[in-house]
């Protein structure tokens, strides 16, 4: 992979980027905060520095396991960082280690007075290191951090945690969420989404311009899949930005409003469906506290979570991330279901969506909101492509990333749609 830049001068600012966003994660900020620290490169370079950040995240404890079988002491940060990249270029790249080990020594030459004094061990580290596939291909993919390890164990046991944490360390390429009665490339996944085979530049492909699909996640689009939107019905999408359910639904024909707090990321929403030649009606509220003028026959909502199903995308949330938000996200996620069912029409139906692998933010809230309102009625899914085993013991959807092995994954979800007495007011 990319070996014709190896041989790239060791000033090479792809590597420096990546650098960037590597310190810059491991100081607590997120990638997707931080697009201002490439913004400047060239798009190969940007595109490149975003790839080797996001594999050198993906193996970071895999890396530091054989890179402390070599060093005396600790590094300091930055030339920890270079030493990281190297071996993850040498090893889970398979980059000839020549101008791996340059390019490391030319990045720590470049680090100030204490930098210049850590070339040499740089260079021999990675020398060692360059010889040690066999140790690199033999380690265990890198661990869920305890606090989101312990209750996956919990739920469905080690083996799956140790499942779960291969497709994390997989990555995940592209799906795509099509128009009605248009197509899109890559390869039709049984949900009807469609997974492209390299992430590449997504708006050159044929259909992009034109509008006629997205990028979603193919369990992120089940949740709409579930809801079953009809043409005219009225529609309200709650937490709805950047909007991949809110183009799902109104591709549906659905009249849709999709409510959403943060008004910058529903200006996303607003780019979406413009692109798309879709419309829905836009609101910056807090779900909380809006009311619809008329109540709905159905109400999406997908709930603000842990995101911790998206780490296959993400894999730098587990090192920003402590699980200390997550009794609060609980919190306000059963207050939304609750904000979400007295809005909706007697007879209507809401589905509740999180992308968590947590049950406290699945399994755990569907059981708790039921409890909260025993004439609610769970309707169990039935949507294409979806195993009877993924189906909960009280009728949800549960999603992991160590489904679909042989396909590539998909994001974790859980999934709930239930019914709103017709008696209730
Ligand atoms: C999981 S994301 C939604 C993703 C979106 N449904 C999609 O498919 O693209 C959760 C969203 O909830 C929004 N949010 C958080 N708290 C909210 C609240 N109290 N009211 C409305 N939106 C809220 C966030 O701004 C965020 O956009």
């Amino acid at each position: 992979m990319d070996k014709a830049k190896t041989t790239r001068s060791p000033q090479d600012p792809a590597r420096k980027g990546a650098l960037r966003l590597i310190g810059g994660v491991l100081e607590g900020q997120s990638l997707a905060e931080q697009a201002g620290a490439i913004a400047r490169l060239a798009p190969q370079d940007k595109a490149r520095a975003q790839r080797l950040a996001l594999s050198v995240l993906r193996n970071i404890d895999r890396a530091d396991s054989l890179l402390v079988t070599h060093l005396s002491r600790k590094p300091r940060p930055d030339v920890l960082n270079i030493l990281r990249l190297g071996t993850v270029e040498l090893l889970e790249h398979g980059e000839a280690p020549h101008g791996v080990v340059n390019a490391a020594v030319g990045l720590v030459r470049n680090a100030g007075p204490k930098g210049r004094a850590a070339a040499g061990m740089v260079n021999a580290v990675l020398r060692k290191i360059s010889v040690q596939q066999t140790d690199w291909a033999s380690l265990r993919p890198e661990e869920m951090p305890g606090w989101l390890r312990d209750p996956v164990i919990a739920k469905w046991g080690a083996g799956v945690a140790l499942n779960i944490e291969a497709a994390h360390q997989q990555g995940a390429l592209p799906d795509l969420s099509v128009k009605p009665g248009q197509s899109a490339p890559g390869e039709r996944l049984p949900t009807g989404s469609f997974r492209l085979r390299e992430a590449g530049q997504i708006s050159r492909l044929p259909g992009y311009a034109e509008g006629n699909w997205w990028v979603q996640d193919a369990a992120a689009a089940l949740a709409v899949r579930m809801l079953d939107p009809k043409p005219d019905e009225l529609i309200v999408d709650l937490c709805a930005a950047p909007g991949g359910k809110t183009l799902q639904l109104a591709a549906a024909g659905a009249a849709v409003t999709a409510v959403d707090i943060s008004a910058p990321r529903l200006e996303r929403l607003r780019e979406n469906l413009d692109r798309c030649g879709l419309t829905a009606g836009i609101v910056a509220a807090d779900a909380l506290h809006w009311t619809p003028a008329t109540a709905p026959d159905a109400v999406l909502l997908d709930a603000p979570c842990s995101a911790t199903g998206t780490i296959r995308r993400h894999p730098d949330l587990p090192l920003i991330r402590d699980g200390s938000a997550i009794a609060g996200l609980c919190e306000l996620q059963a207050r939304l279901i609750d904000r979400a069912l007295e809005m909706l029409r007697p007879g209507g139906r809401l589905v509740f969506a999180t992308c968590s692998l947590l049950p406290a933010e699945g399994e755990d809230q569907l059981a708790a909101a039921l409890a909260r309102h025993p004439a609610v009625v769970v309707e169990p899914p039935d949507v294409e492509g979806i195993s009877p085993d993924w189906i909960t013991a009280r009728g949800g959807l549960r999603l992991r990333p160590d489904y679909w092995p042989d396909l590539g994954g998909m994001d974790g979800f859980f999934i709930a749609r239930l019914r709103k007495p017709e008696t209730a007011r």
